[in-house]
């Protein structure tokens, strides 16, 4: 059985039809890419599937289970997580006390413990912070961090929440080409060790075609392709609507 299940979802901006009843599936443990041009529907549809917006038509159903009109943080504590394009970290507690936040938000703990954030899981945030490569920088602030480390803390942060589904907003966007692939071994790595399934959208070609099981092809909201890299690469359809015209072809 699918983790998550699309099915003929549709939204309308006012003239728009954002996302034009799409369908497709997320399986346990796969790394699923959605891409396509500017204005395609890929925020539109992580705003569904995260309960941001609410669909005209349709159904999402995350493991069993309809998830249609449930609200975000209803999802989120479903074990639904998303990062963003812009990372959200706090820049002025340590990177450690990020991820603690983190987990007294997943134990429902941060009302009784926020002034005490310093204290509480430290040990927990810090393997955590081993799993993404910043154990080492545990006690920084977080605004020392260079650009490529906060988006490893924000998934760490991410997956203090244990989430079963993480969405990920462009997570290569903005870094330099090294970073990228770090970034990229990371999340695999991740994604390998079981229990987390990925959704992500991006435009770097070369993170899309080294980390995605599957890719999804969105145009003008409908769904134009899906297969494996290899296959959604040598869709004709695909090399004229996208590929044949986007940045990574002119590079
Ligand atoms: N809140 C909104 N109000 C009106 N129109 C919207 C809204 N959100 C998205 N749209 C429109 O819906 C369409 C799909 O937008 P969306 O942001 O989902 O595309 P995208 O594939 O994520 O684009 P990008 O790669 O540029 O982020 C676009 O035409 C956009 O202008």
């Amino acid at each position: 059985m699918s983790l998550l299940a699309v099915k003929n979802l549709s939204r309308r901006f006012g003239g728009v039809t954002a996302v034009d009843d799409v369908s497709f599936t997320v399986g346990a443990g796969e790394a699923v890419a959605l891409i396509g041009p500017n204005g395609a529907g890929k925020s539109t549809c992580f705003n569904l599937i995260d309960g941001q917006l609410a669909a005209d038509t349709g159904e999402i159903v995350f493991d069993g289970q309809t998830i249609s009109g449930l609200k975000p943080r209803q999802l989120f504590r479903l074990g639904i997580a998303r990062t963003f394009q812009i990372a959200t970290v706090f820049p002025t507690m340590t990177v450690a006390e990020n991820v603690q936040l983190a987990l007294l938000s997943h134990r429902r703990e941060i009302f009784r413990f926020a002034g005490a954030v310093a204290k509480r899981h430290r040990s927990e945030a810090v393997a955590l912070l081993a799993r993404v490569g910043l154990a080492d920088s545990a006690d920084r602030a977080a605004r020392m961090l260079a650009y490529g480390d906060v988006k490893r803390l924000e998934l760490a942060i991410a997956l203090a929440n244990r989430p079963r589904l993480l969405l990920m907003d462009e997570p290569a966007a903005g870094m330099a080409p090294q970073e990228r692939a770090g970034l990229v071994e990371l999340v695999r790595g991740v994604v390998a060790d079981g229990q987390v399934s990925v959704l992500f959208t991006e435009h770097s070609m070369d993170v899309v075609f080294s980390f995605a099981d599957r890719v999804l092809v969105l145009a003008d909201g409908r769904l134009i392709a899906s297969g494996t890299p290899d296959e959604v690469r040598a869709d004709r359809t695909v090399q004229e609507r996208y590929l044949g015209t986007g940045p990574e072809a002119r590079a």
